[in-house]
């Protein structure tokens, strides 16, 4: 794991990067990823993602660009077509390894967001919320879950620090909000961190 430089990132707008699902169709989560995108919109920030335009990842970018904000997608080649390639992006970059849209997402952003997802996301996740408790950052990590998605993990997460396998420096390097404004507040450092 390692901390990208992030000298050469001069965007002006606050940056903010949204993981989520790219395959569930529950209106419920869509309706929330539509929502946190357009409270993105709203405060005129940028919109960081991997660049696909379907499931809840196309709702983020959609209220972002709906409302105002922009957006940057970065997606490898070999997904344009399975992730449908968000081709109303501001911006799009188009890379070659997953490691390269990692890294890219990585320098774009000054805070992270994780919203209900699967595998992608949850790795996603992981790497972010591990590099910021080992010091390699510190911008703020926010799950966006108003209805409970990640209580079984979170839950077991706590069970851990109980039992000494994770450190509960680890779980204040963490917030958990109930709500999209409340999440964007977190990001931009607006709101009490746990
Ligand atoms: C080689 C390497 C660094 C692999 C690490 N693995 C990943 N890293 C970053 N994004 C991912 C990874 N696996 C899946 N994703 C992306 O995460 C998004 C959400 O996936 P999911 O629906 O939660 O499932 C999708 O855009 C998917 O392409």
């Amino acid at each position: 794991m390692y901390e990208t430089p992030r000298s050469e990132v001069s965007h002006p707008r606050f940056s903010v990067c949204v993981f989520c699902a790219s395959s569930v169709k529950e209106p419920g989560a869509l309706a929330l990823a539509r929502e946190l995108g357009e409270a993105i919109g709203e405060r005129g920030w940028r919109l960081v993602t991997g660049g696909g335009s379907v499931s809840m990842m196309g709702e983020v970018v959609e209220g972002t660009r709906a409302k105002g904000g922009y957006t940057l997608g970065v997606i490898p080649e070999k997904l344009r077509a399975r992730e449908v390639a968000d081709i109303y992006s501001d911006e799009l970059v188009v890379v070659d390894t997953m490691r390269e849209r990692k890294r890219a997402m990585d320098e774009a952003s000054d805070a992270f967001i994780i919203l209900p997802g699967g595998i992608g996301t949850l790795e996603e996740f992981f790497e972010v919320w591990t590099s910021r408790f080992l010091g390699f950052h510190d911008r703020p990590v926010v799950i966006c879950d108003p209805d409970g998605f990640y209580a079984p993990l979170l839950s077991w997460l706590e069970d851990l620090v109980e039992r000494g396998f994770v450190q509960e420096s680890a779980m204040r390097a963490l917030h958990v909000s109930a709500s999209a404004e409340e999440t964007l507040d977190l990001c931009s450092g607006a709101s009490d961190r746990r």
